[in-house]
């Protein structure tokens, strides 16, 4: 009687399976660790990668190794890291506890301030409705005056206690319309289908050429835009610290009626979907404190406090 195929495979084959897998995941991490040495990412983002996802490609870094690829530190300076930081050499990326990755996180912030070679001039903040981008720019405005944030112009009506000119330029579609023909905007999009959005060209150009820092508080389409035509650009995604959170928040602003809440929240999962396009991600737990990773990233000191 002829055999059955469903046999279990020859000891050899699974060795050769496992021994093959191996080869394929000591290539990806190789392949992040080439990106971070030329800096094509931000060793931020691959530690935001590895929080996310401890058994993936970042997670299975080992400390040791990831230093290393960060430009300008040697095998002296990464032992000096770890002893300091109380992180052990055997550690991987993902296993790090959260102190020793706050530690590390900050350990990567500061160097980035120290040898930046420039600041993050213009960065752009992104991230789903209601995840509290327009909360977290406020208090950017309000604590770290030397921040542009840029005003945007739509053709949305204006809410309670929205000001023209201060929270938007509140224009119809024909004036939208001659903006963008005049190419008075960087980038422009329409957001959640439904009206139309669009950043000022020359108030940016104007606040980078005296040397300011500028913030762009815009959608995924929008942030898209500005990467390609100023590459230059860095650009944050702001995190809800769950998606329930984050349906919190947009219900109790109570801004929207429920189909407008419904659109809103199917453009989320599409702009969710796009984090890992993001140079840095930030959850906003707490207002003050993501305002201040956000401008951590942007390398800008706080205003003194007031008496
Ligand atoms: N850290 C936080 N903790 C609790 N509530 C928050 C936090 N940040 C913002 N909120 C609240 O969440 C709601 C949405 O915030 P906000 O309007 O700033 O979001 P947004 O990302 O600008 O939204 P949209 O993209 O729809 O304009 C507001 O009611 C705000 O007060
Ligand atoms: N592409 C752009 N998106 C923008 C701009 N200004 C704001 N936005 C985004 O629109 C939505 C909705 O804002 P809301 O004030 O109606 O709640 C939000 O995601 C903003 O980030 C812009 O200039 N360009």
């Amino acid at each position: 009687m002829a055999e059955t195929s469903s046999r279990p495979a020859p000891p050899e084959v699974d060795r050769q399976a496992a021994s093959q897998a191996a080869v394929a995941a000591r290539r990806a991490r190789a392949a992040v660790k080439a990106s971070i040495a030329s800096r094509e990412v931000s060793p931020l983002t691959v530690l935001d990668r590895a929080t996310a996802d401890p058994e993936g490609v970042e997670g299975r870094l080992r400390v040791t190794e990831f230093l290393l690829s960060v430009p300008a530190i040697g095998t002296t300076k990464m032992q000096e890291a770890l002893d300091r930081l109380a992180i052990s050499p055997a550690k991987r990326l993902g296993g790090l506890g959260r102190h020793q990755r706050l530690r590390l996180r900050q350990f990567l912030i500061e160097r980035e301030n120290r040898t930046g070679r420039q600041r993050n001039r213009l960065v752009v903040l992104a991230g789903p409705t209601a995840v509290g981008k327009g909360t977290v720019s406020s208090y950017i405005r309000e604590h770290y005056p030397d921040v542009l944030l840029s005003v945007s112009a739509t053709t949305r009506k204006p809410r309670p206690g929205e000001v023209d000119g201060v929270n938007y330029y509140f224009v119809d579609d024909a004036e939208f319309d001659r903006m963008i023909v005049e190419g008075e905007l960087l980038e422009h999009a329409t957001v959640h289908n439904a009206y139309r959005y669009g950043t000022p060209r020359a108030p940016i150009e104007k606040a980078l050429a005296a040397g300011r820092s500028v913030l762009l508080e815009i959608d995924l389409q929008g942030a898209r835009q500005v990467r390609a035509s100023m590459p230059e650009a860095r650009l944050i995604f702001l995190l809800p610290p769950t998606w329930e959170e984050l349906v919190r928040r947009l219900i109790g602003r109570g801004t929207e009626d429920t189909a407008e809440q419904q659109r809103r929240l199917e453009t989320a999962k599409v702009e969710l979907a796009a984090q890992d396009e993001f140079d840095y991600k930030v959850v906003n737990h707490d207002v003050a404190e993501a305002a201040r990773e956000v401008v951590d990233l942007m390398k800008v000191r706080a205003a003194p406090s007031r008496p």
